[in-house]
């Protein structure tokens, strides 16, 4: 399977299950995401939701460029990027928050998912960055909306997005998108961040979760994230796209 989930306690682990890859996102994937919402909505005893990748090097590399590379069109690109940025903000919009434990790197589509949850703990070792402007196009699935949620810097979640590089873990910690920086074995980790959170009743974290909804709701986040996407789409179609996958499929 392409993912896996879990329940440990009240608390449910989506694991991406691609290392071979670093984790890259394919439709089961996605499909996974969607199991991951539902299992949520039908389990009122699950306080939290983790995302975390197989492996101990990346958490997540973006699309599968060996798949969405054979995407070439406007109406093509929109097509993935749309479905995938529906599924990904009724992840970000479960009413329990959610943790992105970076067990290793997150680039592309994979810093957009980390960006999109409440929490983010990251590994030491990791990197992480919005490099699709290195492949001639933007955050595909919301990241760059996502990111201007954050409470960040103006000026630092800006530079993230235009930069297009990965970062060191305790440089994304400086600018405020870290939550936290970890050594050592991710569970660990996760168990001394959410041991606190997780005493309250289910109810009182959903009360809080459903703030955060309302206030995306009154400002048009989800509308914000599709207008993102189209404009990503464009993009696609242009040759400095293609010529970027390209290059990198056959460096
Ligand atoms: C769909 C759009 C979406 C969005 O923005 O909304 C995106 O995510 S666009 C951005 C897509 N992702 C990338 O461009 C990242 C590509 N990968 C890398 O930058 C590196 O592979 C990295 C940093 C993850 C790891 O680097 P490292 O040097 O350790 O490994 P290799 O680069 O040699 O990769 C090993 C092996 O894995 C294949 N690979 C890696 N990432 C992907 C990917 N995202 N999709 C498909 N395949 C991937 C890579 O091609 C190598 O395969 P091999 O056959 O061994 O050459």
């Amino acid at each position: 399977m392409a993912y896996t989930i879990e329940k440990r306690d009240e608390i449910i682990i989506f694991e991406i299950n691609r290392p071979a890859i670093h984790n890259a996102i394919n439709g089961e994937v996605v499909e996974g995401f969607q199991r991951l919402v539902q299992n949520v909505k039908t389990d009122n005893s699950i306080k939290l939701a983790v995302i975390t990748g197989a492996g101990e090097k990346t958490f997540c590399s973006g699309g599968d460029l060996s798949v969405f590379h054979m995407l070439k069109t406007e109406k093509e690109a929109y097509a993935m990027l749309s479905e995938t940025a529906q599924v990904l903000y009724e992840v970000a919009s479960l009413d329990i928050p959610t943790i992105a434990l970076l067990n290793g790197t997150a680039v592309g589509g994979g810093c957009e998912i980390a960006t999109l949850c409440d929490f983010r703990l990251v590994k030491k070792e990791a990197k992480c960055g919005f490099i699709q402007g290195k492949l001639g196009i933007i955050s595909g699935w919301g990241g760059g909306a996502y990111l201007f949620e954050k409470g960040m810097r103006h000026d630092h979640a800006l530079q993230m997005l235009t930069e297009a590089v990965p970062y060191t873990s305790d440089y994304l910690h400086s600018i405020g998108w870290a939550t936290e920086v970890y050594e050592g074995d991710k569970y660990s980790a996760l168990a001394k961040f959410s041991e606190k959170m997780i005493v309250p009743h289910a109810s009182v974290l959903k009360a809080y979760k459903k703030q955060v909804i309302q206030k995306w709701e009154n400002t048009q986040l989800y509308e914000r994230i599709m207008k993102e996407v189209s404009t990503c789409s464009i993009l696609w179609e242009q040759d400095a796209h293609h010529e970027a996958v390209d290059a990198f499929l056959k460096r």
